[in-house]
C-alpha cells in the first residue's frame, strides 16, 4: 500500500485557471471584455477560497463566458504553453508513478483531459466536471449530477474513490485542503509555484513553491537535487531591486535588508544562508564565516573586496564573486564632474550665493582645457577616465606599478613623484589593498604643484587625512574633491571628518558607483555568477577561489568536491569512484596553491552511498551534488 498523488488542475498542473483563458478567448472584440473578465476572476476566486458556494461561481462563470464547443481546441493549445514550471521539468515523477496519480477538479474533463494524458494520467484517473452544449454546439451549462458540481464536490468524489495507502492533496485551494480537514486525505501540499492563497497556505501540512519541494519532501525522483525555494539568499546594503527579481525568478528564496549589518548581527541572521550579498559596509570576518554553516558563495555587489576576508572564506570552502566592471563609467563620470568643479570654484561660489552673497568672478577659475591630469592607477577606471579627460582636451599623465599601455595620448610617468610634480589635478584610482594605506602622505602632498587639487574616489585610507587638511589650510592645494574616507558609517545617517568645512572641499558620500545604471547592471552581473555557481558549479571570475568554466551537465550528475590542496587527494577521490563502479562522464579540476575543485560528471545511476564517502575523504571541505 504505498501512497497515492491527488492534483488539483487549475493554477497548480498549470499556471492559470483554465475558465479565466476561456474567457478571454470568447471575449475579444466585445467592448466591456475587462470588465466581465474581472467578474469573472473574481467569481473564481470567490469559489476558490470557499465564500461562495462553488455550483454558484461555475453557474454565473459559464453564463458570462458565452463560450462554444470551437473554443476548446485553441484553449488546450494555450493550456499546453501554461504547464506549470516545475510540473513540465518533472515529467519523469508522472511517468514513473503513474498508477498513483489522481486528478480532481472543479474544471472540465474537456480542457483536463488532452493536457493531463501527456504526463501518463490517464482519462479514468481525471475526476472533473463535463460541459452541455447546446445544438448549436454552444457551452450553456455543466453536469449538475457530478459531486464536483457541488460545493465540497472534491471531498464527496475522493471518499467514492476510497483510495488506498496514505492519501497526498496537492492544491493551490481551500477546496483541495478541505479533503483533509475532512480526514479524508492525509496531507495537504498547498501549492504556490503560480498563486499563494493564504486560506490554503495556512492551513496545509506542508507548503510547496513548486514540485521539486514536493518531490524533495518525499523523496521521490526529481529533475533538481535540491530544490531551489530552500537555497536562502540574504542581500545587504540596499542592493538594486533587479537583484531580488533575478534571483527569485530562478526560484530562489531571497531576503533582503536595507542596511549594513555589524558583526554580531551578521553572525546571528548568517545561519542557514546559502547565498550573502554585500556591498562595500559589510565586513566579512573570520568569526562571521564561523557561524556561516551552510554558506556556498558571497556576491560582492561592488567592486572592492577587502572588507571580505577572502582566505578565511577560501578556507572554508566559499566563493566570492564582485563586479569588477559594472560601476566604473559613472566614476568616472563623478571625476570628471569634480575636475571641472574645482578647478571652477563652484561650490564656493554655490556656497556663498545660498547664504544671500553674489560673488561675480574670474579669479582662480580655469578652464580644464589644456591642464594636466595625473592619473594614479590606470585601471578599469584609471583608463576610461584617461580617455574622456582627453576628449575634453586635457593632458593626461598617468602612473600605474603595473606596465600599462597608454591609451590616446597619455603619458606614462615613471615615478610616482613625476606625476604629482606635474599635474594640476591628480585623481586617484589605485585598488583596495591595505598596502596603499596612506599612499599619499606628506612627502607626496609636499611633492605636488603649489595650486593643485586632488581627488580621490578609490579608497579612504589611502590619503593621510590629517596632512591633507593642512595642505588645504595653507593653500598648497587648491581644493579637493572626497568620495571615500578612512571611516565610513554602516547606515545613513551622522557623519564627521575633519575635511569638514574646508574651503573648496567637495565631499560626497561613497556615491561614486552609486547610479541607476550602475546597480543595474550588478544586479544583474553578480547575480548571473551566483546562479552560474548554484546550479552549475562555475567559478569564472571568481575573486579567492580556483576559476573553472564546466561544460553543460547533461544527462548526468555533477559531483563537486573541495579539498585542501595536499597531495594524494584526486587520487583518494577516483579511488572512491571507483570502488563503486562509477561511470565517469567527464572530470574537471582547478587548484590553487590552498584549495582544489575537482568536478565530477557521471552516469545517473549509482549506490549513494558514495556520497557519503566522498564526504568523509580527509582534508575534504565541501562537497555537492548537482542534477
Ligand atoms: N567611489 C566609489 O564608489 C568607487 C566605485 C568603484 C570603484 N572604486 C574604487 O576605485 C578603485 C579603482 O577601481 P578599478 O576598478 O579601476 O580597479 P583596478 O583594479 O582595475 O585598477 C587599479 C589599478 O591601480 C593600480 N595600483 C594599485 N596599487 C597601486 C599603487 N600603489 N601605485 C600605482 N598603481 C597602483 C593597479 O595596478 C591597477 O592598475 C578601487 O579602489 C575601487 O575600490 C570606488
Ligand atoms: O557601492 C558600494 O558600496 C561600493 C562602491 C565602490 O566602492 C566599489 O567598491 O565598487
Amino acid at each position: 500500500m504505498g501512497r497515492k498523488y491527488v492534483f488539483d488542475f487549475d493554477s497548480t498542473l498549470t499556471q492559470v485557471e483554465a475558465l479565466d483563458v476561456l474567457a478571454e478567448m470568447t471575449l475579444q472584440g466585445r467592448i466591456d471584455r475587462d470588465d466581465v473578465i474581472a467578474q469573472i476572476q473574481e467569481i473564481t476566486n470567490l469559489g476558490i477560497d470557499g465564500d461562495i458556494s462553488f455550483t454558484q461561481s461555475l453557474e454565473s462563470r459559464i453564463k458570462l463566458l458565452k463560450a462554444h464547443k470551437e473554443h476548446l481546441k485553441p484553449l488546450v493549445e494555450e493550456l499546453r504553453q501554461k504547464i506549470s514550471k516545475s510540473i513540465a521539468s518533472n515529467k519523469e515523477f508522472f511517468q514513473k508513478f503513474s498508477d498513483d496519480i489522481y486528478v480532481i477538479s472543479c474544471g472540465f474533463k474537456e480542457f483536463i483531459d488532452p493536457i493531463v494524458a501527456e504526463y501518463d494520467i490517464p482519462s479514468e484517473r481525471v475526476y472533473a466536471n463535463t460541459f452541455k452544449f447546446d445544438e448549436e454546439g454552444n457551452i450553456v451549462g455543466f453536469d449538475e449530477t457530478n459531486v464536483l458540481a457541488t460545493h465540497n464536490g472534491k471531498i464527496e468524489c475522493l471518499k467514492m474513490l476510497d483510495l488506498e495507502g496514505e492519501v497526498q492533496v496537492i492544491g493551490d485551494g481551500y477546496s483541495d485542503y478541505v479533503m483533509r480537514e475532512a480526514g479524508i486525505a492525509h496531507k495537504f501540499f498547498a501549492y504556490t509555484e503560480n498563486v499563494h492563497r493564504e486560506k490554503a497556505a495556512s492551513n496545509a501540512d506542508h507548503v510547496a513553491p513548486n514540485l521539486d519541494e514536493f518531490l524533495f519532501v518525499n523523496d521521490l525522483p526529481r529533475n533538481l537535487s535540491y530544490p531551489k525555494n530552500r537555497i536562502k539568499i540574504l542581500l545587504l546594503e540596499n542592493v538594486h531591486p533587479v537583484a531580488f527579481d533575478n534571483l527569485s525568478e530562478d526560484g530562489f528564496s531571497v531576503e533582503l535588508v536595507d542596511r549594513s549589518l555589524s558583526e554580531d548581527e551578521l553572525i546571528e541572521r548568517i545561519k542557514g544562508v546559502h547565498v550573502l550579498g554585500i556591498r562595500s559596509k559589510t565586513q566579512i570576518t573570520p568569526k562571521v564565516l564561523d557561524a556561516a554553516n551552510k554558506l556556498l558563495v558571497i556576491g560582492a555587489f561592488c567592486i572592492g573586496t577587502t572588507q571580505i576576508d577572502l582566505d578565511s572564506c577560501k578556507k572554508h570552502g566559499i566563493v566570492v564573486f564582485n563586479a569588477p566592471y559594472s560601476n566604473t563609467r559613472s566614476v568616472v563620470e563623478l571625476a570628471l564632474g569634480q575636475i571641472i568643479m574645482l578647478m571652477r570654484f563652484i561650490f564656493p561660489r554655490n556656497k556663498e550665493l545660498h547664504s544671500g552673497i553674489w560673488n561675480k568672478t574670474a579669479s582662480n577659475s580655469h578652464e580644464v582645457r589644456g591642464k594636466n591630469l595625473g592619473i594614479v592607477g590606470y585601471g578599469n577606471i584609471g583608463k576610461q577616465l584617461s580617455v574622456l579627460a582627453e576628449a575634453m582636451g586635457m593632458r593626461v599623465y598617468y602612473y600605474d606599478i603595473e606596465d600599462r599601455l597608454a591609451l590616446g595620448n597619455a603619458v606614462k610617468c615613471d615615478t610616482l613623484e613625476d606625476l604629482l610634480n606635474v599635474s594640476d589635478v591628480v585623481s586617484l584610482h589605485i585598488d583596495d589593498n591595505p598596502a596603499n594605506k596612506n599612499f599619499i602622505g606628506e612627502r607626496e602632498l609636499a611633492q605636488m604643484r603649489k595650486g593643485a587639487f586632488l581627488i580621490n574616489l578609490s579608497r579612504g585610507f589611502v590619503v593621510d587625512i590629517p596632512h591633507l587638511v593642512e595642505a588645504l589650510k595653507t593653500k598648497k592645494l587648491a581644493g579637493a574633491a572626497f568620495d571615500v574616507y578612512p571611516k565610513e558609517p554602516r547606515k545613513n545617517g551622522r557623519f564627521e571628518s575633519e575635511l569638514q568645512q574646508l574651503d573648496n572641499v567637495i565631499l560626497t558620500p561613497h556615491i561614486g558607483g552609486s547610479t541607476e545604471e550602475a546597480q543595474r547592471d550588478i544586479a544583474d552581473f553578480v547575480p548571473n555568477k551566483i546562479m552560474a555557481y548554484i546550479n552549475s558549479g562555475n567559478t569564472v571570475d571568481a575573486v579567492n577561489f580556483p576559476n573553472i568554466r564546466l561544460p553543460k551537465q547533461v544527462n548526468a550528475h555533477r559531483f563537486l568536491h573541495i579539498h585542501e590542496n595536499v597531495p594524494g587527494i584526486m587520487a583518494r577521490i577516483n579511488e572512491v569512484l571507483a570502488q563503486y563502479d562509477m561511470n565517469i562522464i567527464g572530470q574537471y579540476l582547478s587548484t590553487d596553491s590552498d584549495v582544489g575543485y575537482v568536478i565530477t560528471d557521471l552516469d545517473k545511476d549509482y549506490n549513494k552511498q558514495v556520497i557519503k564517502d566522498l564526504k568523509r575523504i580527509e582534508h575534504t571541505i565541501k562537497f555537492r551534488v548537482l542534477y
